[in-house]
């Protein structure tokens, strides 16, 4: 007899601030029940998960959110502070309930200020519903999450963004790899010829490598995401392929590369085959794009057993595309393709929103702004004051649904003045909303970054990436037939994207570009859909602002 039945899975945790050295220099993370990263969740789909989390820190308030959950049904559980919940208080206890329906690499993060950065991260990894399979073999697996590292406190960070003259965090000191980096050493300081020191680290350390063991000739999943503030990544196995299988909790059509670009906030499974020389090492190596690299090589090892794991390889690490070199991540991108059989999107839209993200200045303070709108989160979340009808919690006004059609992409803006707002895009339940992400040149003249935008709530499909401004020719350049579902994509330099999903989830969800510092800075909107739909939201999830005062006061409801 077979049984099918979900499982609920409950978790204590307590989040707190606790010295660490994830490069080998002691610093304060963020940690959850002493760990750093904080613990890996493992669940089937279906399953429910119930993490009970308490806030051990003694200043600040904290939420977790649970990127790539959709959190279908539950909306108040999204973990985005003043938009689907209330800061939980030092000392106070929040309990996250949610489903985890779609199995896939996901990972949560802290969604208050830039505590992301400050280390508050750990993996979530949904497998399929028992009795299912995935649409591929594999004979042992491993995860990886990447991140960046300063050695500068978050709290510091985020002063210097928000002050005029504006202090940018200029590129991390370390990349970690499952938190574990090497900044005063490196691990293949033989194969450079500068003065950094080879590392002598017998294994135990905080910052030790964490080795990839493999036997020869098997398959490996292995499992990459990123949760970096601001680096774009490129990740390569030496001497080895990958095959592509999966992209944010979706499968894809397999395709095999030597290396591969992820952006904050995405999820991969690539597949690896162990058909190399079985008597030697492999590195697995992690560098900067998109930005001009400061920052060494992430590094750990490919073990094939029972060749000793402190055998170095005989050649250098891969080397990292150029990070300027655009072509070469647009290329992967373009090869991510939904696996057959996928849901495909709706042959047409029902409103399409252009949002123009561009550098801007507001009374001197630098700015990100979308639409010539800086976002500045209220003090009562959304999800409360929407369902309440709370009209003093925030910007009654809808914000803009396009920018002015002369605004010149490629230049630095005419007026880099902007404005901040809190309005949120209401959408219809149920109808298919288009978002055409426009990039544009930054403060500094032939300077545009990459942005990676990570959308709360549901998945979208990417119907293409191109360049310029958007304009009806490039309609029909748009794939209609097997576009990949994600939950974050690029917008390129001095480009576009175009993205489509369907507004069917009751709730009030973040819509922003996944660098910390862009977000600090005000890169982001909120979408809201069938609010009044919304089920009983719990009362820790309203604590704050006006929702706060209004259930404080004896009610009837
Ligand atoms: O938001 C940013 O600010 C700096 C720079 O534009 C100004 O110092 C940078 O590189 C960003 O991504």
């Amino acid at each position: 007899q077979l049984s099918f039945a979900a499982k609920t899975r409950h978790f204590k945790w307590a989040v707190e601030y606790m010295f660490w050295a994830p490069d080998c220099q002691e610093h304060v993370v963020m940690g959850i029940n002493g760990q750093f990263p904080g613990p890996t969740i493992r669940a089937k789909a279906g399953d429910t998960i119930a993490i009970e989390l308490t806030n051990k820190l003694h200043t600040e308030g904290v939420v977790i959110h649970w990127h790539g959950i959709r959190q279908l049904g539950t909306p108040w559980a999204d973990g985005t502070a003043s938009i689907s919940q209330c800061a939980i208080n030092p000392g106070e206890t929040f309990l996250y309930r949610f489903k985890v329906d779609k199995a896939g690499t996901y990972f949560y993060h802290g969604h208050l200020g830039m505590q992301r950065s400050a280390g508050l991260y750990g993996s979530l990894i949904v497998d399929v519903a028992e009795g299912e399979k995935e649409p591929f073999h594999y004979d042992g697996e491993f995860n990886l999450l990447l991140s960046d590292w300063w050695h500068e406190s978050v709290h510091e960070q985020e002063v210097g963004l928000s002050s005029n003259p504006f202090r940018w965090i200029g590129e991390p000191q370390s990349l970690l790899i499952n938190g574990r980096g090497q900044y005063n050493c490196s691990l293949a300081a033989q194969f450079s010829n500068g003065t950094t020191e080879q590392c002598k680290l017998r294994g135990n350390e905080q910052c030790a490598p964490q080795i990839l063991h493999v036997l020869p000739n098997k398959t490996y999943r292995i499992r990459i995401a990123s949760t970096t503030a601001l680096a774009s990544l490129n990740l390569a196995v030496a001497n080895h392929k990958m095959v592509v299988v999966e992209a944010d909790g979706n499968y894809v059509q397999p395709f095999e590369v030597e290396d591969m670009d992820i952006y904050s906030g995405e999820s991969y499974s690539v597949l690896l085959t162990t058909n190399q020389d079985p008597s030697k090492n492999y590195w697995v190596s992690v560098g900067v794009r998109g930005r001009k690299p400061q920052t060494p090589q992430g590094l750990t090892i490919l073990n094939y057993r029972p060749t000793s794991a402190s055998k170095l390889p005989l050649t250098p690490p891969p080397v990292t595309p150029r990070w300027d070199d655009y072509n070469h991540s647009k290329s992967f991108s373009n090869k991510i393709l939904a696996l057959m059989g996928s849901p495909k999107p709706p042959r047409s839209f029902d409103r399409r929103i252009f949002l123009l993200n561009t550098q801007n200045r507001i009374s001197g303070f630098t700015k990100w702004a979308i639409n010539n709108v800086s976002l500045v989160l209220p003090a009562t979340p959304y999800l409360g004051s929407i369902k309440f009808g709370l009209k003093g919690a925030f910007d009654q006004n809808s914000p803009p649904e396009n920018f002015p059609g002369d605004y010149d992409v490629m230049k630095p803006a005419l007026n880099p003045n902007s404005t901040h707002g809190n309005g949120v895009y209401l959408l219809g339940l149920n109808t298919t909303v288009d978002i055409i992400l426009q990039n544009a040149n930054a403060l500094a003249a032939d300077v545009s970054e990459i942005h990676p935008w990570h959308l709360h709530g549901h998945d979208f499909w990417v119907l293409g990436y191109g360049e310029g401004k958007f304009s009806e020719k490039d309609e029909k350049k748009l794939n209609l037939k097997n576009p990949p579902l994600r939950n974050t994509a690029v917008i390129f330099p001095f480009g576009w994207t175009a993205l489509r999903f369907v507004a069917d989830n009751p709730g009030a969800w973040a819509f922003h570009c996944h660098i910390e510092p862009h977000l600090h800075m005000g890169m982001g909107v909120v979408f809201a859909e069938g609010v009044h739909r919304v089920g009983r939201i719990p009362n820790e999830a309203l604590a704050c602002g006006l929702t706060g005062k209004r259930f404080l006061k004896p009610t009837k409801n």
